[in-house]
């Protein structure tokens, strides 16, 4: 690690004293500053480890890339003696910047982030399932599995690895919501899990069932159905969780609280959830992914233009992730997410436009370096060094990879295509792609990776001949 660059973006970023508190995230160094005027942007973005930075939603970020980016924050650390507590910190002192929607979605953010890796673990799990069990694969109207029989319990034994993370969705939500909201998340994982009881009517089979099991409650009636591939429901449930869980260990003395902050807690937020939350953000969520379908099912050009093209700006944010949200809860309830897909496509397409550079700008020999290895990143699902490095430094790659992904969006989102979980995004994203969506994908993946080549180079050649 160059200890002399990280002093000099510590120095570049007004000095170890104008640091409130520092963390980071996949690629980006996280800043709670007191004065952003103290930034040296220009200073800052000569040093080789930095590809870019830019202050949002309360926060100075610094793009260094993955796997760098821990080090240099390991190393930032022993310099400047900022404890890894900061990584709270930082949340908290940047969240006082922001307005109650930023908050709102930020939290949202930082609630599936965490689960992120699981996630999408599946999604890629599930893609080797697609290729042992898709038919048209490897034989004309059968799948790899029906020729060769004695693969077939080997798939299915995937398939169960890979659909764990989705059958218990909530647990995992839990875990990491109540973990947001400062309760205890072990908590957060038995409410979770509660909501998806096997004593409980399979929300998956809701639909077909023909009597819906009930308790009777001194008279009250309560659906005794669970809430597999919801959202909403654990998400309002861990809050309230967490709020009384802080609220009884103020009050409680720490003698008693072993014995009765969990019990109490989890008592009254589990009545609370069967009875009321559980049902009203089960309509809820019901009516929010029927507006979504509703969209897209109306105006299909539409939603993937303005998706296919507005991802990238919405990952400058660092508010992408609020969308797995969304798409979580179309898995669950439509068996399938069409935004994802796009997501991938969006992140070739930036690869795609730095790496147009790399030949458009032959002689800088920094930028070559750099364009390629971003738009590798990029091309395996990470594209902060492709648009910090790269594109958002010359802007019309950053313009040409958005139009290319709007356009790629359009495509697949016209004939429906859809995922059955997230994936890496990127090239190998296919693999997690229904397989009889494969062919529109691939021609969405040629459109994500040729039209933005095509078009920064022309643009490049182009700002060049008009410098001459
Ligand atoms: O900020 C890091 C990256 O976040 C997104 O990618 C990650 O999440 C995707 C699911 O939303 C997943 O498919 C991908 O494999 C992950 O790397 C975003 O799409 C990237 O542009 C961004 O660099």
């Amino acid at each position: 690690m160059d200890r002399q660059a990280v002093e000099q973006i510590v120095e570049a970023v007004g000095g170890k004293e104008n640091i409130a508190a520092a963390t980071h995230c996949v690629t980006r160094l996280r800043f709670a500053l007191k004065d952003e005027g103290k930034v040296d942007k220009e200073k800052l973005e000569n040093i080789d480890l930095v590809k870019g930075s830019f202050s949002a939603n309360g926060q100075y970020q610094v793009v260094i890339g993955q796997g760098l980016v821990d080090k240099v924050y390991a190393e930032m650390v022993a310099l400047t003696g900022i404890g890894e507590a900061s990584k709270e910190e930082i949340k908290d002192a940047a969240a006082q910047n922001l307005n109650p929607l930023q908050r709102a979605i930020k939290t949202l953010a930082d609630i599936f982030i965490p689960i992120l890796p699981a996630i999408v673990t599946a999604g890629l799990l599930m893609g080797i399932n697609n290729i042992l069990t898709g038919k048209d694969i490897f034989f004309e109207g059968q799948a790899f599995i029906d020729v060769y029989t004695g693969w077939a319990d080997f798939a299915s034994i995937i398939n169960l690895i890979a659909n764990t993370a989705f059958v218990f969705l909530p647990g995992l939500i839990g875990w990491s919501a109540v973990n947001k909201f400062g309760g205890s998340p072990l908590l957060g994982i038995v409410l979770g899990l509660m909501l998806v009881h096997p004593d409980l009517l399979n929300a998956w089979g809701y639909g077909a069932a023909k009597e819906i099991p009930t308790w009777n409650l001194f008279g009250l009636t309560v659906e005794k159905v669970g809430y597999q591939g919801q959202v909403l429901p654990v998400l309002l449930a861990s809050y309230v969780l967490a709020k009384m869980e802080i609220f009884l260990r103020k009050r409680i003395p720490d003698a008693f609280q072993l014995l009765t902050v969990a019990p109490i807690a989890l008592l009254l937020t589990g009545f609370l959830s069967f009875i009321l939350i559980g049902p009203i953000t089960f309509a809820i969520g019901n009516l929010i992914t029927d507006g979504v379908v509703g969209i897209f099912d109306a105006v299909p050009a539409i939603g993937g233009l303005i998706y296919g093209g507005l991802y990238a700006p919405l990952v400058i944010t660092g508010m992408h992730h609020t969308f797995l949200a969304v798409d979580l809860q179309l898995i669950g309830t439509i068996g399938g997410t069409f935004l994802w897909p796009m997501v991938a496509l969006s992140n070739i397409a930036q690869g795609s436009a730095a790496f147009a550079m790399m030949f458009a700008e032959k002689d800088n020999e920094k930028l070559k370096g750099l364009s390629l290895t971003s738009a590798i990143s990029a091309w395996l699902g990470i594209t902060e060094p492709a648009m910090f490095g790269v594109n958002l430094r010359y802007k019309y790659p950053f313009i040409a990879a958005i139009i290319g992904s709007a356009i790629a969006g359009i495509v697949i989102t016209l004939r429906g295509v859809m995922a059955p979980s997230i994936g890496v995004g990127g090239l190998p994203a296919f693999l997690s792609i229904f397989t009889e969506f494969w062919g529109v994908f691939f021609i969405g993946m040629g459109i994500a990776l040729v039209v933005p080549f095509v078009l920064t180079f022309i643009m490049a050649k182009t700002r060049k001949k008009k410098e001459v």
